[in-house]
């Protein structure tokens, strides 16, 4: 049974994944990889199979309603009641779910990361522990370019084109305004080691509990 569900959020490439990651990894080296599972709201991207990858293209990823928050938010409750969840595999080169699945077992925390977790209030309020990545913008695009074109098939100019109709003004529409329901601001992207151990600290204090 989960006894603390953690959110990471911030803008795209602020580093959510890698403070995750590296409190995920850290910590399962100790404590054993039951006690903790990650869910990205990234699997949560409706499903497009009904449309043409050319359509697919021209959604707006950055806006809350390209999520299944309700999905999302079910599954916390399993995972709060003790159950197992399947969650959605997604393929950003197809910009769609993928046909398989990921089976996540109950874990005594959960760290949900995302951009757009908290604006549903729904969500908001399921969370124990609300963190912002509090990266510049400017820093995220650099970011975002270099890992879109390495990892998601992304050239230049698609994310060029797609951080100026989107990415850039869904950010300060839905993503900065979420800042005031956070309760810890992390600088720093990934890297900032009193943060993650911070919420190490408090992770390890919850399964002692
Ligand atoms: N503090 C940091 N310094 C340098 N690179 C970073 C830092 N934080 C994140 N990165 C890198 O920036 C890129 C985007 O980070 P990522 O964690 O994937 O962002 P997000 O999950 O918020 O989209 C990755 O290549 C990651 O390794
Ligand atoms: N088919 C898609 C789906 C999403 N995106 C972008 O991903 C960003 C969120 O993921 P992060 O890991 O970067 O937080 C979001 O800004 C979407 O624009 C995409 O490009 N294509």
């Amino acid at each position: 049974m989960a006894q603390s569900i953690i959110a990471i959020v911030g803008a795209s490439a602020s580093g959510k994944t890698l403070f995750t990651q590296t409190v995920y990894n850290e910590l399962s080296a100790e404590l054993g990889g039951s006690s903790l599972a990650v869910l990205e709201e990234d699997a949560y991207y409706r499903d497009q199979s009904h449309l043409p990858v050319k359509l697919r293209e021209k959604t707006n990823y950055d806006h809350p309603d390209a999520f299944e928050h309700d999905l999302l938010l079910s599954h916390l409750e399993s995972l709060r009641a003790g159950e197992a969840i399947d969650v959605p595999i997604y393929d950003f080169t197809q910009h769609n779910r993928s046909l398989n699945t990921r089976r996540v077992p109950p874990a005594g925390v959960v760290i949900v990361e995302g951009i757009l977790l908290l604006t549903n209030p729904a969500l908001r309020d399921f969370f124990d522990i609300k963190a912002f990545i509090d990266t510049p913008l400017d820093v995220c695009l650099l970011r975002r370019i270099e890992r879109d074109m390495r990892e998601r098939g992304r050239s230049f100019d698609s994310i060029a084109e797609q951080y100026e109709n989107t990415v850039r003004p869904m950010y300060y529409e839905f993503i900065e305004p979420c800042k005031q329901h956070a309760d810890i601001v992390v600088t720093g992207g990934g890297k900032n080691r009193v943060a993650i151990d911070m919420v190490k600290h408090n992770i390890r204090s919850t399964l002692a509990n």
